[in-house]
């Protein structure tokens, strides 16, 4: 495990520690952890395979597709599609792809460390083909060994981006929906410090089975106690019913990713300072990225252990709104007197001077979060004793230093062509207090 943001390890395990036995536990455990991994993120995802290309203003609509949105498609209209980009050599970039694949990919590069994929993958797989590329271009420490094998392809997401550079997508599922409920291996949640799901995982067509698939995930991360992460597909999923979603969120879900137009989507509410404190109503910690507004995060803490921020007070519909952002996100049931945190964050350096692709800039931002999150299960486990861990707190960090992290990330997505990072970050910024950020 490195930790979030390229901290030193002796932010995490503070070598002035005054308790002898602490320390030597610390030592111990801070040998290299054993491939099992100590500590992990599971999710469940749809596997495809990004397939992007520059189209004109009319393309999208020719096809009868909404633009912004992730639309199916049926196996004619899929290869109609397909034949057009290749006839006129539209294509530009084939990445593997599906937010929850993204996601993992990041953290595990992020991390250096595991994370477990759940999904279906080809029997018969080609070199060359689809299949064959999702794998060669996931991280080796995503685990894929509990992927479901299947009779068929993986999906295709054909990311088309207009001359406005508007993005939709357009879906051909080949096989993506068929995990079955069994295929989800019960002691892998058990274990993990996460389980990460996308809303897309919830709208495949009657009778295919991903969905009781990720029920079962869900009950099971309930019986083990492992905080359910889901992450919002388009403001167009949550826009057909609204209401089904936040009873999902309140039923089932302790951290929600979103952008500010699925918060919208979600809440009414356009401003994601209050899509986010609306969104506490249902959950316990939100992420809710604001494209060049940079990002908000939202949570709960221990009134008792609140922490007041040294930035300054930032005006917005709740005033002075960060006025708590150096506290640590907690669930609400484990709070005796909750407190409603808040952070906001402003794009990295102001935004990377020439933007490659926005598209899982949002996804990079939550795999920051899967970082810290999964680094709390690591040092819990390493050092149990530890003052951190009096109470039971959902992230290692403080609300604003993860804001920074997950801001961190996203600015790196945005300066690289592909959803999926291609590195970890830079070496030089061993910390997130150093003057790196000051910049
Ligand atoms: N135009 C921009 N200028 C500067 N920073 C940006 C810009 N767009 C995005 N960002 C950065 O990327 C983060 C995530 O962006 P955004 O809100 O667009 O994600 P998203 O819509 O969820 O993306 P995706 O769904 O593709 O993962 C923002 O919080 C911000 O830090
Ligand atoms: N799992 C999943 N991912 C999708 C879907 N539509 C778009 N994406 C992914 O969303 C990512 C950007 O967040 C892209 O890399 C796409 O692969 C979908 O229906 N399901």
């Amino acid at each position: 495990m490195k930790f979030p943001g390229k901290r030193k390890s002796k932010h995490y395990f503070p070598v002035s520690a005054r308790d002898p036995l602490l320390r030597d536990s610390m030592l111990q455990e801070m040998q290299p952890e054993s491939e099992g991994g100590a500590s992990y993120i599971v999710g469940i995802d749809q596997t495809m395979v990004d397939i992007e290309a520059r189209v004109d203003e009319h393309f999208v609509a020719r096809y009868g597709l909404t633009p912004g949105e992730s639309n199916i498609l049926d196996d004619e209209m899929s290869e109609a599609l397909y034949q057009e980009l290749m006839l006129n050599a539209l294509i530009t970039h084939q990445f593997a792809g599906g937010t929850v694949g993204n996601t993992l990919h990041n953290y595990s590069v992020l991390a250096d460390d595991r994370s477990v994929l759940l999904g279906v993958m080809c029997n018969n797989v080609k070199i060359g083909d689809y299949a064959y590329r999702y794998l060669c271009n996931t991280s080796s420490r995503v685990d894929l060994n509990f992927l479901q094998g299947v009779d068929g392809a993986i999906g295709r997401c054909f990311t088309l981006i207009s001359e406005t550079g508007e993005r939709t997508f357009a879906i051909s599922p080949g096989k993506m929906n068929g995990l079955k409920a069994e295929s989800v291996p019960e002691d892998v949640i058990a274990g993990a410090s996460a389980l990460l799901l996308t809303s897309y995982l919830l709208r495949s067509k009657p009778g295919e089975p991903i969905p009781q698939a990720t029920m079962q995930a869900i009950e099971y991360a309930k019986k083990y106690h492992v905080p359910v992460v889901l992450t919002l597909g388009t403001q167009y999923v949550i826009a057909d019913d609204p209401q089904a979603w936040r009873d999902f969120l309140r039923d089932h879900v302790s951290i929600l990713a979103m952008n500010e137009d699925e918060g919208f989507a979600l809440t009414g509410l356009k401003d994601p300072l209050m899509a986010a404190d609306k969104a506490l109503e249902w959950v316990d910690l939100v992420l809710c990225t604001a494209g060049p507004n940079g990002l908000f995060m939202a949570s709960y803490t221990e009134e008792e252990f609140k922490r007041t921020t040294q930035h300054p007070l930032l005006p917005g519909a709740i005033a002075e709104f960060n006025q708590y952002e150096f506290s640590r996100a907690m669930r609400r049931e484990c709070c005796e007197q909750p407190l409603k945190i808040f952070s906001h964050i402003a794009p990295y350096m102001g935004g990377p001077e020439k933007i490659m692709n926005t598209n899982g800039a949002g996804d990079g931002a939550l795999s920051a979060l899967l970082h810290d999150i999964a680094a709390n299960g690591f040092h819990r486990t390493s050092v149990p004793n530890s003052s951190k861990h009096s109470r039971e707190y959902l992230t290692y960090s403080s609300l604003a230093q993860v804001c920074k992290y997950a801001n961190r990330v996203s600015y790196q997505v945005l300066n690289q062509h592909s959803p999926r990072l291609t590195r970890g970050l830079p070496e030089r910024e061993d910390s997130l207090e150093e003057s790196y950020w000051e910049r």
